[in-house]
């Protein structure tokens, strides 16, 4: 199967409120919690249990209803879950899982194609913990791994444990610097390899053009990158201020606790798939097979 890499018109009927204008919240603002009891008081609670779409529809009405949510929506959501039924991967990696909309809806793909587990890492515990009982009311606790921590430092876990020594597949969607890092992080353990694929969501809203850069760049390119001292830290060449500062308040500086070259060798095609954000808003995601390894001569 192919996807094509431009979507259907945007279905107004499941539009979120809009973005808050700049300035204000839009997130970690009680507003986690609130869904969580909205969901839970639902009065058809008892269908909705077991039911990943059921759990699905109710976030998305508080999202239309009560207050906006930062989830990937029905429209780009639909680009992954065609992606995953044609790679069926065993083992999906998720790099931002935030209440769990994604988790569930992705999780769900590729449990019916057949995969054997899902695992999302999410930085902030109580959005995990949020992300936990709504995996859970799905009934994909025993499908779903959260797991609580910085990303580059829960992959790094990942491959020297040996749990994950192969990416698959891996959704990008949490701190838009770190796609670019995290990646390299990958490709420098040696988990991207000629099969691998990845789906990165806002590369147009709110933008992403270093990550695009890089997956896009030729291999000659790339190593020319690298001879110049490219890929130290983060690059916020074109990142909006209040996405490099989204997550200040509560983490911190950002840096990348660990911080390779990655591997610029490595042979990417890359596709822009446009769509919309769960507002209507035009947004893309952007999907990259590795394949091939070119050798150094
Ligand atoms: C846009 S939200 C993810 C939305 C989710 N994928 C969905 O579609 O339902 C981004 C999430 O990434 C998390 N995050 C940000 N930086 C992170 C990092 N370095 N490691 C792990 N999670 C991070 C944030 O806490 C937030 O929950």
């Amino acid at each position: 199967m192919t996807i094509p890499s431009s979507s259907p018109a945007f279905d107004e009927s499941k539009a979120y409120i809009p973005h808050p204008p700049e300035g204000q919240p839009w997130f970690d603002d009680g507003r986690e919690i609130q869904l969580l009891h909205f969901v839970y008081n639902q009065p058809n609670i008892e269908e909705i249990r077991g039911n990943p779409r059921k759990v699905l529809d109710a976030i998305d009405e508080f999202a239309k209803s009560q207050q906006y949510l930062m989830n990937v929506g029905h429209a780009k959501g639909k680009i992954v879950t065609d992606l995953i039924e044609e790679v069926r991967p065993a083992t999906m990696l998720e790099l931002g899982g935030y209440v769990g909309y994604s988790t569930i809806l992705f999780a769900d793909a590729v449990r019916r194609a057949g995969g054997k587990r899902y695992l999302s890492l999410e930085r902030n515990p109580e959005f995990a913990a949020v992300a936990t009982l709504l995996v859970d009311l799905a009934g994909l606790r025993d499908f779903v791994r959260i797991i609580i921590g910085r990303s580059d430092l829960s992959l790094h876990k990942l491959y020297t444990s040996g749990e994950v020594k192969h990416v698959e597949l891996m959704f990008l969607d949490h701190y838009k610097p770190a796609y670019t890092t995290d990646l390299k992080l990958c490709e420098y353990y040696g988990m991207v390899s000629p099969g691998t694929v990845l789906a990165a969501d806002n590369v147009l809203s709110p933008g992403n053009p270093p990550y695009l850069e890089y997956v896009r760049s030729s291999v000659a390119q790339k190593r020319k990158a690298v001879q110049d001292g490219a890929g130290k830290g983060y690059n916020y060449e074109g990142i909006k201020e209040h996405t490099k500062n989204q997550y200040k308040n509560k983490e911190g500086d950002e840096q990348p606790a660990l911080d390779f070259p990655g591997n610029p060798n490595i042979v990417y095609e890359s596709t822009l798939h446009h769509s919309f954000e769960p507002t209507g808003e035009p947004d893309g995601v952007e999907i990259t097979k590795c394949v091939g390894i070119e050798q150094e001569s």
